[in-house]
């Protein structure tokens, strides 16, 4: 993992990551294909990642796929573990079980997409029940949320949820959701998800602490064991790594809020497909090494960046404002950052003239990936909102994967001159277009 900081804060973490590893969780009764229940974890997590206890008649090394829809019962009233595979599939709860593990949770439920993970969460809502959330949210999670204030009577408060006082502010009886991002994409804003559960158990006991965990993963941040109450993640992106399948994730302990959405999974037919479930284990055992070798990358690159005059946001930068923040809560930086040029044209050349970065949006993968959040990931929100929310237009992402660092900075670096956001001095060169310089107006919204 990348080098975590030296300080008291860094400390505590550690020690309180190390306990959790040693003593896991208390086990659940035995497991039921409708309530995959996790196994207490013993090892390291990068051991745990690849260590699986199949329970395949033949002892396969890998789970095999069972693509299979259906499944033969002993009599009319069953007597199968399994009868269709939109209730259960044992490829699917062998991974709901491991990742439950690693996940540090009781019971996880895996489904075809991240945004599928938060239909599953959004569904608890009813009409009246209010959600807190942040205004530096991933595109999707922005769009659903609009819909449910559109369509569903939710009403959708968006926070500042980098200042825990604004939370606590907007908690009301009503609050039924406080839905949190961190480190937030694609403004990598760092929120602090203990003292956020905290008050809002304190203030609102009924209302839930939901965490998106997408960009660190599990290998890097548990929010369950920070007071978060559901923890969930787009499996899309680090823990499959590869870019070949769509996967959410959600994560919790608590059994019958565990029931109400697998009730979710098996009514409306989301669950993972058996071959998805494959690939995402397969992931996953590797998510270890890849984030070890991505955030090696990615820090060169946000040393680079700023070395030569960028304003880079990225958290495993001493200059990133909530630095002992985040590795308070995290074991790593991630692997992505964000950058500004000061002016959307040469924004656009550089990711234009990039060669070995495609441009494309998602992250987490063995390969890097660079993009203009606001007219990529970003678009469904329209150009007056990111405006209010401070969203530069001209902001490019990095989605920094495995290949050798001296190439991506290479390429990196030729684009930027080619677009002409540096300016070539006799030492090298260094960034023109300071942020603030240069304000770029939003485009028309789309
Ligand atoms: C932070 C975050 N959460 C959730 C999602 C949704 O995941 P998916 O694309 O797998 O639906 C994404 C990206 O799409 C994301 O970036
Ligand atoms: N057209 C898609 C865009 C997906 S963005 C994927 C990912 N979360 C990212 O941040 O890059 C859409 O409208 O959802």
């Amino acid at each position: 993992m990348a080098t975590p900081p030296d300080g008291p804060q860094a400390q505590a973490a550690n020690k309180a990551i190390s306990k959790l590893d040693l003593d896991g969780h208390n086990l659940p009764p035995s497991p039921a294909p409708s309530s995959p229940q996790v196994g207490r974890r013993r090892y390291a997590l990068a051991t745990e990642l690849v260590y699986t206890e199949s329970k395949d008649q033949y002892g396969a090394s890998s789970m095999p796929i069972y693509q299979s829809a259906t499944f033969k019962q002993t009599s009319s009233s069953g007597g199968n573990e399994y009868d269709y595979t939109r209730s259960g599939n044992p490829t699917r709860t062998h991974l709901e079980r491991h990742l439950a593990k690693i996940m540090n949770a009781t019971r996880a439920l895996a489904v075809g997409s991240g945004m599928g993970a938060l239909d599953v969460i959004t569904r608890l809502l009813r009409p009246g029940d209010e959600v807190i959330t942040g205004d530096d949210l991933y595109g999707g999670t922005n769009r659903l949320l609009t819909y449910l204030q559109a369509n569903q009577g939710v009403v959708v408060h968006h926070v500042d949820t980098t200042d825990p006082e604004r939370v606590r502010a907007a908690l009301t009886p009503r609050t039924a959701m406080v839905l949190l991002e961190t480190p937030t994409n694609p403004l990598i804003k760092i929120v602090d998800i203990a003292t956020i559960a905290a008050a809002t158990h304190a203030a609102a006991p009924r209302a839930l602490v939901v965490v998106d965990n997408t960009m660190l993963s599990p290998m890097l941040c548990n929010p369950l064991d920070l007071g978060a109450d559901v923890s969930y993640e787009s499996g899309t992106k680090y823990l499959s790594g590869h870019h070949d399948i769509m996967a959410g994730v959600i994560a919790l302990h608590d059994a019958a809020l565990g029931d109400k959405m697998y009730f979710t999974v098996n009514a409306t037919g989301c669950g993972l497909s058996p071959g998805d479930s494959f690939l995402l284990m397969r992931g996953v055992k590797t998510l270890a090494i890849r984030m070890e070798k991505q955030q090696a990358n990615a820090q060169r690159i946000a040393e680079f960046l700023e070395g030569h005059g960028f304003r880079v946001r990225y958290p495993g930068l001493r200059s990133h404002p909530q630095y002992d923040l985040h590795w308070s809560m995290a074991r790593g930086a991630g692997a992505v950052l964000s950058f500004e040029t000061g002016d959307v044209g040469k924004s656009e050349r550089v990711v234009e003239a990039a060669r070995l970065w495609g441009i494309s949006v998602s992250f987490g993968c063995v390969n890097s990936l660079i993009s203009m959040p606001c007219r990529m990931s970003h678009a469904s929100i329209d150009a007056k909102t990111r405006q209010e929310r401070q969203m530069p237009e001209d902001i490019i992402r990095l989605c920094v994967g495995i290949e050798d660092v001296n190439d991506l900075i290479d390429d990196l670096s030729r684009a930027l001159v080619q677009a002409g956001a540096v300016t070539l001095t006799l030492d090298g060169f260094h960034a023109n277009g300071a942020p603030g310089e240069t304000p770029s107006p939003p485009p028309p919204s789309v």
